[in-house]
C-alpha cells in the first residue's frame, strides 16, 4: 500500500480537535446525521453526473449501509455515491471540511449551546465520537484510483492507496471509549429515525431499511390524497386523533420553504406553549422546537416545516429577529389564513365541523396579529339564536369593505352558516340594526342563562353564544376595542328597553299610603329579603302571556361583573357570585301581583305579622330563590336553605 501523502491539516485555530470533542458535549449524536447527509449528497451528485453524461454511466440503486463491528469498536457508513479522487480528498476533506469546521467552532464558542441545529460541522463532527476516522473511497470517474484517508484526531493525516473496487465511500469511525453507545443497534436505529427518517435514500442496517424516506411535504399537493396527509400525520403523531385540516406550504421565492401544518383536535391537557412543529433542513431533522420561526399563535399547530433558508448556526434569539425568518413567519401566518378562508368559502359544512375546535385558535390569532385578524375577520363565527330559514329572503349586508358574504351564499340564497345557527358579528349587527344598533347581546352559559336567553328570544332579540374562555376573558373586550361603537351586554346584565314595557303598576297609586303599586312591591321584597346588597328594581316585562315570563330575575350589571371576573382571573380563582346584584321584579307577572294582594290583605296583629303577611314574605324569598337558581344554581348551603324554605311555603299553602 503506497503512502500517497502524510501531512498536517491546515487549521488556523490552535487545535480544533479538543474543542470538537469537548465543547460540543451535548450534541455528539449529530455526527451520524452529518455523515448520512454527506452520503446522501454524494449519491445525488452521482445521479446528476450520470444524468449529465446522458446515461453513459450506469448508476446502481442508491443505498447507504451502516455496519457496526463491536470487536473493533467501529461504526461505518457506506454509500454508493460519487466517491472522491485523491485530489478531492485533499481538497474537500483536508481543506474545505476543516475550514468550515473551524468557522463553525468559532460561532459555537460565541453562542455556546444556544445554536438551534448545530448544523454545518459536517464531516468533522465524526471526531466528536471517534479516536480514529478513516475514509475509503473510489471516485465514479473513469480510471480513478481508490484512496484511503486516515486521521487519529490530531491534525496529522495519512493518505494511501486502497484496493476498493466499488464506486462510493465508506467512512469508518473507531469510537472513543466513552462513546461506545453508538455500537448499540437500538441507538443507531433511534438516531436514524430521529434525524434521517426522511432522507430519500434507503439506509440499511442489519438487514433492514431504517428510514421512511418519503417526505410528502416536498411533493406537489396535486399529487397527494387526503389519505396521504392523514397517514403522514399519524406517522408523526401516533395515537393522536386525526387532524381537522391542514395547510401545505410550498414556495421557492423569496425563500425556499416546504411544509405541512396540521390543525390538531386540541385537547385541554396539551401544552400549546410548547411547539410541536418539527423543523427540517433539506429533509434532515433539525429540531422539535421552532418557536422562533413560527408565529406564537400558530404554536398549537403540528407538522413539519423545511427550509434551507432558516439560518441554523445562529443563536435562538438572533433567529427570532432574522429578516428571512420573520418573513417566513409572516408567510406561514398568511397561508394559514388563506386556507381557512378557502375552506370557509368552499366547504361550509367542513368549516363548521372544525369551527368548534379551531375557533379559539383563530380568535387567539386575531388577538395577537393584526394582519391575521384582517384576514380572518369575516370567518369568525358565533353560535346564535337566529336561524335562517331556507324560505327567508336574502339578508342584505352593507359593509364598508363590500359583502364578504356573497362567496359563502348558496343556491337557495341563504347563508349556509346561518342555516346552521351561526353568524358573523357583521351580519349580526346588520340584521339587528333597527332594533338595537351596535348592541350585542350574548350568553356565556347556556344552562344557567337559559331563562334570560328565552326571554330575549321570545321578544325576537338575537343572542350570541360566546361561551369559551377566550370569549369572556379576552375576545369580547378586544372586539369592543376594535369596533368602538359596539357594546356587548350579557343577557343577564340588565333588561334591555325592548324587553320591558311601561310599568303600569307605577301609575296605580294607593290613596291610603300614597305609594304606587310598584313602590309597594319593592318595599315588600326589600323587607322580606332584608339584604342591603340586593338592589331591588321593579319592571314590567313585555309579553302577551305574563305567566310565561319570569316573575323575577337576578341581574349582574355588565361593568361590575366584568371587573369581578377579571379580579378572579388574576387571582386564578373561580368567580364567586357577586354579593351585590340587582333583583328585577316583574310587576306584570300574576305571582307578583298575588303577593302584593296577599300582603295588603294581611292584618297586622299585636304579636307580629299575620299569617298571610308571613306567607307573602316566604313567597318573596321563594321568588328570589328561583331567580337565583335560574342565574347560577345553588351551592350546598344555598340548596339546603332553598329546600327548607320551599317546604315551609308548601306546608303553609296546604294548611287550609
Ligand atoms: N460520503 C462522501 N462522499 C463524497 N464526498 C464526500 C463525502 N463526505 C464528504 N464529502 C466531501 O467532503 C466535503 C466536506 O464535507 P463536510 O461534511 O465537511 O461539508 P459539506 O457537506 O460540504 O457541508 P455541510 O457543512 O453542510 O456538511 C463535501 O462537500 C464533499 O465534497
Amino acid at each position: 500500500m503506497a503512502v500517497l501523502e502524510k501531512g498536517n491539516i491546515t487549521i488556523h485555530t490552535e487545535n480544533i480537535f479538543p474543542i470538537i470533542k469537548k465543547s460540543l458535549y451535548t450534541d455528539h449524536e449529530i455526527f451520524l446525521r452529518e455523515l448520512i447527509s454527506n452520503a446522501v449528497d454524494a449519491i445525488s451528485k452521482r445521479k446528476m453526473a450520470a444524468f449529465a453524461s446522458d446515461g453513459a454511466q450506469e448508476v446502481p440503486d442508491p443505498q447507504i449501509t451502516l455496519v457496526v463491528d463491536k470487536a473493533n469498536k467501529t461504526l461505518s457508513i457506506t454509500d454508493n455515491g460519487i466517491g472522491m479522487t485523491v485530489d478531492e480528498v485533499k481538497k474537500y476533506i483536508n481543506q474545505v471540511a476543516f475550514s468550515s469546521a473551524e468557522e463553525f467552532i468559532e460561532k459555537f464558542q460565541k453562542s455556546a449551546n444556544d445554536l438551534i441545529g448545530h448544523f454545518g460541522l459536517g464531516f468533522y463532527s465524526a471526531f466528536m465520537v471517534s479516536q480514529k476516522v478513516e475514509i475509503d473511497t473510489l471516485s465514479y470517474q473513469e480510471g480513478a484510483q481508490a484512496v484511503h484517508w486516515s486521521c487519529d484526531g490530531s491534525p496529522e493525516f495519512e493518505l494511501t492507496d486502497s484496493d476498493r473496487q466499488q464506486v462510493g465511500t465508506t467512512v469508518t469511525l473507531t469510537l472513543l471509549d466513552d462513546e461506545q453507545e453508538y455500537l448499540e443497534a437500538g441507538r443507531i436505529r433511534q438516531l436514524v429515525k430521529t434525524y434521517s427518517d426522511f432522507m430519500a435514500v434507503p439506509i440499511r442496517f442489519e438487514g433492514e431499511t431504517l428510514n421512511k424516506q418519503r417526505a410528502i411535504w416536498k411533493e406537489s399537493p396535486q399529487n397527494l390524497t387526503k389519505e396521504d396527509y392523514l397517514e403522514f400525520y399519524r406517522y408523526l403523531y401516533p395515537f393522536q386523533e386525526d387532524p381537522l385540516l391542514w395547510v401545505h406550504l410550498n414556495t421557492d421565492y423569496p425563500f425556499l420553504l416546504n411544509g405541512i401544518l396540521y390543525f390538531p383536535k386540541l385537547r385541554p391537557d396539551v401544552d400549546v406553549s410548547k411547539g410541536q412543529i418539527k423543523l427540517f433542513c433539506n429533509q434532515v431533522f433539525v429540531s422539535d422546537h421552532c418557536e422562533e420561526v413560527i408565529p406564537e399563535f400558530l404554536m398549537p399547530l403540528r407538522g413539519v416545516i423545511d427550509s434551507p433558508d432558516i439560518p441554523l448556526n445562529v443563536s435562538r434569539s438572533a433567529l427570532t429577529n432574522h429578516r428571512t425568518v420573520r418573513r417566513i413567519a409572516d408567510y406561514i401566518a398568511k397561508k394559514v389564513g388563506d386556507r381557512l378562508k378557502s375552506l370557509y368559502d368552499e366547504n361550509p359544512e367542513e368549516y363548521l365541523k372544525c369551527w368548534e375546535d379551531i375557533g379559539t385558535f383563530v380568535k387567539f390569532g386575531s388577538l395577537r396579529e393584526d394582519k391575521f385578524k384582517q384576514q380572518v375577520e369575516d370567518l369568525l363565527l358565533y353560535r346564535t339564536t337566529y336561524k335562517a330559514e331556507v324560505t327567508e329572503p336574502k339578508v342584505e349586508v352593507l359593509t364598508e369593505d363590500g359583502d364578504a358574504w356573497s362567496d359563502a351564499q348558496q343556491d337557495d340564497g341563504v347563508n349556509p352558516y346561518e342555516k346552521e345557527g351561526y353568524t358573523s358579528l357583521k351580519r349580526y349587527l346588520a340584521r339587528n340594526k333597527e332594533r338595537h344598533e351596535n348592541r350585542v347581546f350574548y350568553c356565556t352559559d347556556q344552562s344557567t342563562q337559559a331563562t334570560y336567553v328565552e326571554l330575549y328570544k321570545n321578544q325576537g332579540i338575537e343572542v350570541l353564544f360566546m361561551d369559551s374562555f377566550i370569549d369572556t376573558n379576552y375576545f369580547i373586550p378586544f372586539l369592543e376595542k376594535e369596533y368602538s361603537d359596539v357594546k356587548f351586554s350579557r343577557v343577564d346584565s340588565e333588561l334591555d328597553q325592548s324587553l320591558i314595557e311601561e310599568d303600569k303598576a307605577s301609575d296605580i297609586v294607593d290613596p291610603a299610603t300614597n305609594k304606587s303599586r310598584s313602590e309597594q312591591i319593592k318595599e315588600i321584597f326589600e323587607k322580606a329579603l332584608n339584604n342591603p346588597n340586593i338592589n331591588i328594581k321593579t319592571q314590567s316585562l313585555k309579553s302577551d302571556d305574563p305567566q310565561s315570563t319570569p316573575p323575577a330575575m337576578v341581574l349582574l350589571p355588565e361593568a361590575m361583573r366584568r371587573l369581578q371576573e377579571m379580579t378572579a382571573m388574576m387571582q386564578q380563582q373561580a368567580m364567586a357570585f357577586p354579593e351585590q346584584h340587582v333583583l328585577a321584579i316583574n310587576t306584570n307577572h300574576p305571582l307578583i301581583q298575588n303577593i302584593l294582594s296577599l300582603s295588603q290583605g294581611s292584618i297586622v296583629t299585636g304579636s307580629g305579622e299575620s299569617p298571610s303577611a308571613e306567607l307573602a314574605k316566604s313567597l318573596c324569598q321563594h321568588v328570589y330563590d328561583l331567580a337565583l337558581m335560574a342565574q347560577k344554581g345553588f351551592d350546598a348551603e344555598g340548596m339546603k336553605g332553598f329546600i327548607e324554605r320551599s317546604n315551609a311555603v308548601l306546608t303553609r299553602l296546604t294548611k287550609q
